[in-house]
């Protein structure tokens, strides 16, 4: 499985943390940014992983920002992309049992790395139940028409 990562720079610490993880757990990964701490705007990381998966660049995204609010709707915007926004593990395998999930965002101001990493791999090891959650996802995918 691929993995796209992308952060601002009050993701970018997690996000390193984030890829070892996930290279040490034997997924392919690749980073969309940023690279420092340095102040950058959120919308360009968000928007570069949600174009990675159009482009079936890679498989999942995963985005991260001070709060995770800001690049999940970046990502968002990319048509196809469906961003959650997760504070714990049981919204991980939720947001990909339920809502087919194909990005996943973190706050890094507002959890700690534990507990992200724990939400990380949730995330990555789940997958779309289908049945009910099908029709809804597809109404979901019928709004980006509006
Ligand atoms: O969480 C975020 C967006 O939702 C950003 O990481 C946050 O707004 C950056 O703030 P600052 O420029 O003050 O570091």
């Amino acid at each position: 499985m691929k993995i796209a990562l992308g952060a601002d720079h009050g993701g970018y610490l997690l996000k390193e943390e984030i890829k070892e993880y996930l290279r040490e757990s034997g997924y392919e990964v690749s980073d969309y940014g940023t690279d420092s701490c340095e102040s950058v705007d959120y919308p360009s990381f968000g928007a570069a992983v949600g174009q990675a998966l159009m482009e079936k660049k890679a498989d999942l995204g995963i985005v991260i920002c001070g709060t995770g609010i800001g690049i999940s709707l970046a990502a968002n915007k990319v048509k196809g992309i469906r961003a959650a926004l997760c504070v714990n593990s049981y919204m991980a395998r939720m947001a990909r049992e339920h809502n087919n999930a194909n990005v996943l965002a973190l706050g890094a101001r507002v959890i700690g790395a534990g507990l992200a990493l724990d939400i990380v791999d949730t995330f990555v090891k789940a997958s779309f139940a289908g049945g009910r959650h099908a029709k809804r996802v597809e109404m979901l995918s019928a709004l980006e028409n509006i």
